[in-house]
């Protein structure tokens, strides 16, 4: 599902009511149509509904709102937040909400009688928001934010800038978005979550040969069918043709993240895994893990012998490894002759912040997957979530790399600059152990996915959707990485089906 920005959603606006063509009155009518049957289906016609309108296109949806409600019983009041004069389409549905006779039209609100049933719709500013919201529109806002109810934002709520971070302080908290045609940018943002709420996408019939020849560098992942026949297995298969990967990852009493990446791997249908384990730890592996080799490490406490690992498809590096010298020295002699699937977490990212001409050793395509912490140790601080994705980009762009930047809606970036945010998963994952299994997931299914962007990609959301099934299954409390790992069974279930 591609990204586009405002301007690209105007002139997808325009080329439609040219080309369909259709009247901009009736484009207005038909996305506030949209809005209603999503109300219709989710909220009767018990609740209280109060439009809160500005006096633009956004305002002009609202009052469109309004009416279609109130056409459908719900009783429904507007409230005028910038006066009665507008757009041209906002001053032809205000006349005709007038006309209805049905709907109280306030200059404000009286917020202290508001209760839970009621619903606030917000259609003050969409994507016409040039400058923060300030005065009384502010105050104004912030009663709402305060006021006992649902609250509905239309299109984009109101003080949250599209494309670009939001600098005001005061923003319209919405539970649920309704968003017409495209996502926006700002949506993947976290520091937006808290005035986005739960955003929903509703097709407004925008013409879509428009959309398609839109250039946008972001995208929200979607699963195809030819992405679920990747995890087909062949029905000749054998161990070699399902790939061979290796763990390089703890070292002595830290074999927790070793174990949850293998089961990760093995579980997501990697044909030959190996684990490279220190002697004293061999037993940990043979005992948890029957079914992977033993790389035995020279070293009894750290790991750091290079074993050639020439015959492997994918080498997953990092994970509780620590900072030890041989460690880092068998991670620059990995970069500088692993051929196969490169995947680089945590420690190992430090690593490679700390001793900076280890960077451009990175070979082509190898997956990296910070949070963002290690991210900002790759490449400095940022403030917001915007300027990381800028970041993120370059990032890639300098080291032909894939970054998988792990967060509330994980952004995937190619050497391209092109980033995919991911939509599965929940807080309940955010626990000790759950990158380590997104790395063993990684390697599972490199392989057979060959090719590096959509692995990541495809690997992330898996992820999710076993934390999505954790979270229905144990709750987000109960549930763990080692849960995570037993659900994939369902994971792969329902998406290879
Ligand atoms: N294709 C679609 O997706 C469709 C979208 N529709 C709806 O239209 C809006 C966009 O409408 P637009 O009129 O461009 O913009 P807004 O309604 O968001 O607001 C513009 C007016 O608000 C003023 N403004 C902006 N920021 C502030 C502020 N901080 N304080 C006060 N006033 C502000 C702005 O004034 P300027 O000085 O900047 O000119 C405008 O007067 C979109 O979001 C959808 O809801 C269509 O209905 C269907 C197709
Ligand atoms: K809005």
């Amino acid at each position: 599902m591609k990204i586009l920005n405002v301007q690209q959603i105007r002139e997808a606006d325009q080329f439609t009511i040219k080309n369909e063509p259709i009247a901009s009155i009736d484009l207005m009518e038909r996305a506030s149509g949209q809005v209603v049957n999503w109300v219709c289906k989710h909220f009767s016609n018990e609740h209280e509904i109060i439009v809160l309108a500005g006096s633009g296109n956004n305002g002009g949806d609202g009052l469109a709102i309004a009416r279609l409600l109130s056409n459908q019983n719900y009783s429904v009041k507007v409230v005028l937040i910038m006066g009665e004069s507008g757009s041209d389409d906002f001053e032809q549905n205000l006349d005709r909400l007038k006309s209805l006779k049905k709907v109280e039209i306030l200059n404000d609100f009286n917020f202290s009688n508001s209760n839970n049933d009621y619903i606030f719709i917000d259609a003050i500013f969409g994507s016409g928001l040039s400058r923060p919201i300030e005065g009384d529109i502010a105050k104004f806002v912030q009663k709402v934010n305060e006021a006992k109810g649902i609250k509905l934002a239309v299109d984009i709520p109101s003080g949250v800038f599209a494309d670009e971070p939001s600098p005001g302080e005061t923003i319209f908290k919405s539970d649920f978005t309704l968003s017409f045609q495209v996502p926006k940018l700002a949506f993947m943002m976290a520091e937006n979550q808290q005035y986005v709420g739960q955003f929903e996408i509703l097709n407004i019939g925008l013409s879509e040969e428009f959309i398609n020849n839109c250039i946008s560098d972001y995208s929200i992942y979607e699963l195809t069918k030819e992405l679920k026949l990747l995890l087909k297995v062949d029905s000749i298969a054998h161990k070699g043709i399902r790939g061979r990967a290796t763990i390089i990852a703890g070292g002595h009493a830290k074999m927790g993240a070793v174990i949850l990446a293998a089961k990760g791997t093995l579980h997501s249908g990697i044909g030959l895994l190996s684990v490279q384990v220190c002697p004293l730890c061999i037993d940990i592996i043979q005992n948890q893990i029957p079914e992977a080799l033993i790389l035995e490490d020279e070293n009894d406490y750290v790991l750091g012998s290079f074993l050639g690992y020439n015959k492997q498809d994918v080498l997953v590096f990092g994970p509780a490894i620590g900072f030890a010298n041989k460690t880092i020295k068998l991670l620059e002699e990995i970069l500088k002759t692993f051929k196969g699937q490169l995947i680089l977490d945590a420690d190992a990212i430090t690593i490679l912040a700390k001793n900076r001409e280890m960077l451009e050793l990175l070979p082509e395509g190898t997956i990296l997957t910070p949070h963002h912490g290690e991210f900002k140790r790759l490449v400095g601080n940022y403030s917001n979530n915007f300027e990381a994705l800028m970041q993120l980009k370059s990032f890639c762009k300098h080291h032909k790399v894939v970054v998988v930047l792990k967060g509330k809606f994980t952004a995937v970036c190619n050497e391209k600059g092109q980033v995919s945010f991911n939509t599965t998963g929940n807080q309940g994952m955010a626990k000790g152990g759950s990158g380590d299994l997104l790395c063993g997931i990684l390697a599972g299914i490199a392989p057979r996915v060959q090719n590096p962007f959509e692995t990541a990609k495809l690997a992330v959301y898996l992820h999710g959707f076993s934390g999505d099934i954790s979270l229905k299954e144990y709750g987000e409390n109960y549930m763990t990485p080692s849960t995570m790992i037993s659900n994939l069974k369902d994971t792969f279930k329902k998406v290879e089906n």
